[in-house]
């Protein structure tokens, strides 16, 4: 068993697979599987992964492993199969997938370095960058625009060096712990012989003593309010002993949580935890679609559920989107499970990430808490996988591996053969529809805990308004709501939908919205051009200077901010007290916990934010949310639009009436009439699914089409043209007949960094030889990707579409 087979950190398609390398006998019995190794390859040295360990290989002359990365493995089996399922699931190419799973200061970074060897002369030109030296690193040599082919030359004339330095970012933290260096009899004679004034120091060994163990130093310099330099004489006297040990850096303090006892369950949630208990008692994995209504008590069964879990001595994996990861949802973990829980969250330092993940790792924590990249946790038992807020864009990753969250978790859940829940009060389109075929176990919450009242919502008409003469941002009905809540010292939510703003051109006096004649989508204002154009089929038109349905000159794209919200509110009603919570006042680290410590305090009559404030929040005295533009969203050049807008409006309003008190929600919009307003208005997600599954079939949109949206880009226009109509060219005459092919046209946003983007989407129903087209396409363009600086993007079910 000498010979590794690795996959390299080179990510191209030529070395998108194992190489064999031989084990030096120093590491025989020292590498395994799932460890990073330093190998050379070619002229460099690169990371790489070991798969598998054999003893026997296709090829005679091997390299050896040169160095190792890591002393224990990183991906365990389960995690190095995952990798190759998901590289193959995304198109993907390994080493990216298996990087994709790491926490990233495991990333390795290279430095490389060039060495003059044995004090050669080199030719003048890069004499000059060398300047006398031995080493030039390659930063500075690119920097000084030295000539590669020169240097080439001179690394083949052996008179130049190429040397790599891998660094990795893995940091420890270590702590100093202090201790008694003697016996502890000989302590009483010691004190006694210390100079009188030394009574710090007699203090320090007193508590050393009374402890009777070792002291984190932290912890005695606080509590005795000493000092390092007094703790440093008792050390240079040979009293004290101080060692470095490896502490877990904790941003969630177990002691800040207070622990909870699980809720008697209603009625309701014991029908659906029973099936959920059923299949983590069997073992058999089982896909469940929680749908319950905002305020159901859908948390408290996923608690339960992985109560049943650690009961079993399994572990759980419970992801929520990185927006709705807030304090609040980490307090009811940790309140529950306490130190069972490990929390990786984006907000985290990456060494406080790499501890939560060692937890893991070590199996010291049986409950993870995280948003998407927390489906690769290494735990090694599982027992349940639970998705909360399933319906999240988020899930989906948006860079190599573009993998969706959800599919990484249920091959997870088959492969340990346990259930996955994916918990939504407006689940995806997709996901309803494989619960009605009965894929997925649909489970329902149809009624709030309690059976309080899903909250009232009026819709208000802001063209009205407009005629009314008022040009303000609050409707009348908004203003006085709010107003009664601050006298009756109740709470408000505004809620600013930011998404989509100043890309639609919309007439402010009878609402009407410019779409594309054939794509059901709004069309999108360039403001350069003064044009407007559809992102799906290339369709533009000029810039209209009158409304084409009622001729009113008030039509104009769209937009406003926060902080122009906050002025409005002011001069409006300038008695409210007014959080705002943005990206702009969220920055700081802590700066969301404590703004919305200072709301549930009642600090605040308002809660003024963007999709932050949208979900998750639980505060009983919350009894009026405002929507101030239901529109925005509705008109973005995608076709889930509607989708999008119902599951916003039906999330922001969840927030009101969630305790004693009733709710009441305004929603503020130019198009009152549109169904996906209507009908999140009377929390009616069934009649929303049937329409918008009719849209979708019409248009031939997923849940009954499968996309594929492939983009390219490159910085020279004309060679991105060249290259996305060959492509589309391509699949046309390879892929089935029925399969539609939309564009090729330019993306959305059109150049980005002075580079050119162009489009074309597959639609289709059945294609099962896609991956493998795909995968030869990539191949034909493989060195124009390599050498020629091209790119080409492929998304099997995209979810960004601009
Ligand atoms: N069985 C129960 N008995 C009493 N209170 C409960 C019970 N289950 C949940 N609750 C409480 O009801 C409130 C709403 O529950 P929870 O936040 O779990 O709902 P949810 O469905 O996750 O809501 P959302 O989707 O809006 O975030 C919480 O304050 C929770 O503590
Ligand atoms: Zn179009
Ligand atoms: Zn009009």
């Amino acid at each position: 068993m000498n010979i590794a087979k690795v996959v390299v950190d080179v990510p191209a398609s030529q070395t998108n697979r194992v190489f064999d390398y031989n084990i030096p006998d120093k590491f025989t019995d020292i590498v395994h599987c799932g460890m990073r190794v330093i190998v050379p390859f070619g002229p460099r040295k690169v990371m790489g992964f070991v798969l598998e360990i054999t003893d026997h290989s296709s090829f005679d002359k091997l390299k050896s492993i040169d160095d190792l990365l890591d002393v224990t493995p990183v991906l365990n089996k389960e995690l190095l199969e995952l990798g190759k399922w998901l590289s193959n699931h995304t198109l993907s190419f390994y080493i990216s997938a298996f990087q994709a799973m790491l926490p990233q200061v495991l990333k390795a970074k290279y430095k490389k370095e060039f060495q003059r060897k044995n004090g050669a002369q080199l030719p003048k030109e890069l004499e000059t960058i060398f300047a006398g030296r031995d080493f030039v690193s390659s930063d500075e040599f690119i920097e000084r625009d030295g000539n590669y082919r020169l240097l080439q030359r001179m690394i083949e004339d052996d008179q130049i060096d190429v040397l790599y330095h891998v660094h990795s970012r893995e940091t420890i933290k270590k702590e100093t712990i202090l201790g008694l260096a003697k016996e502890p009899r000989v302590y009483a004679e010691k004190i006694e012989t210390l100079p009188k004034q030394a009574t710090k120091q007699r203090e320090i060994l007193a508590y050393l003593l009374d402890q009777g163990g070792d002291v984190s130093q932290k912890r005695l310099i606080k509590d005795l309010k000493t000092t390092r330099a007094t703790i440093k004489t008792l050390i240079d006297q040979g009293l004290v002993k101080e060692t470095k040990k490896e502490v877990y850096r904790n941003p969630y303090k177990e002691e800040n949580y207070k622990r909870t006892t699980p809720l008697g369950l209603t009625e309701e949630q014991t029908e659906v935890i029973k099936p959920i208990w059923t299949s983590i008692d069997q073992n058999e994995h089982e896909v469940f679609l929680l749908h319950g209504v905002t305020g159901s008590g859908k948390t408290e069964v996923y608690l339960q559920a992985i109560q049943k879990v650690l009961a079993h001595q399994k572990g759980a994996i419970v992801l929520v989107p990185e927006i709705s990861l807030t304090p609040q949802m980490v307090k009811r973990f940790k309140g529950r499970f306490g130190s069972d829980v490990a929390v990786l969250h984006s907000a985290l330092s990456p060494g406080e990430k790499y501890d939560e993940w060692r937890k893991i790792q070590r199996q010291q924590v049986k409950v993870v808490v995280g948003a998407r990249s927390a489906i690769f946790a290494p735990l090694k038992n599982i027992g349940i996988i639970i998705i909360d807020e399933e319906h999240e864009t988020s899930y989906k990753q948006e860079e190599h591996p573009r993998y969706h969250t959800k599919d990484v978790a249920i091959h997870r859940g088959e492969v340990h053969k346990c259930p996955v829940v994916l918990g939504s009060a407006t689940p995806t389109l997709e996901s309803y529809a494989r619960a009605q075929k009965n894929v997925y176990r649909l489970l329902s919450l149809p009624h709030r805990v309690n059976n309080q009242a899903m909250p009232e919502v009026k819709i208000v008409d802001m063209r009205d308004e407009l005629h009314a003469g008022n040009r303000t941002m609050f409707s009348r009905t908004l203003k006085e709501a709010i107003e009664e809540r601050i006298k009756r010292k109740e709470q408000i939510v505004l809620f600013l939908n930011r998404r989509g703003y100043s890309t639609f051109v919309m007439c402010r006096d009878c609402g009407y919205v410019l779409e594309c004649p054939h794509c059901d989508i709004a069309l999108t204002y360039h403001r350069k051009q003064e044009k407007l154009k559809c992102h799906y089929c290339s369709y533009e038109e000029k810039m209209p200077s009158a409304c084409p349905s009622c001729q009113s000159e008030t039509i104009r794209y769209f937009g406003t901010g926060t902080q122009k919200v906050e002025e409005a509110i002011q001069e409006l009603i300038p008695t409210a007290r007014v959080i705002r919570m943005d990206v702009d006042t969220t920055r700081k680290k802590g700066s969301h916990e404590k703004l919305l410590n200072q709301y549930g305090n009642h600090e605040a009559d308002i809660l003024l934010g963007t999709q932050m404030i949208a979900k998750g929040l639980d505060f009983a005295n919350v009894t009026l949310v405002g929507v101030l533009a239901a529109d925005s969203m509705l008109h973005l050049p995608d076709f889930r639009s509607s989708e999008k807008t119902f599951q916003l409006l039906t999330q922001v309003s969840g927030r009101a009436g969630r305790a004693e008190l009733p709710g009441e929600v305004v929603v503020q919009t130019y198009t009152p009439e549109h169904y996906s307003i209507q009908l999140a208005s009377k929390h009616d997600y069934d009649t929303f699914f049937q329409k918008e599954m009719s849209m979708r079939k019409k248009f031939q949109y997923p849940p009954y089409y499968f996309l594929t949206l492939i983009t390219v880009s490159h910085p020279n226009q004309v060679k991105c043209q060249e290259v996305i109509r060959t492509i589309s060219q391509l699949l046309m005459k390879h892929l089935a007949k029925e399969t539609k092919i939309l564009g090729p046209t330019p993306s959305p946003v059109t150049r980005i960094k002075d580079r050119y983007r162009y489009q074309c989407m597959v639609k289709y129903k059945n294609e099962p030889k896609q991956r493998e087209i795909l995968n030869k396409i990539l191949v034909v363009f493989e060195s124009d990707i390599q050498k020629n600086d091209l790119l080409i993007q492929i998304d099997l079910q995209p979810y960004q579409l601009m």
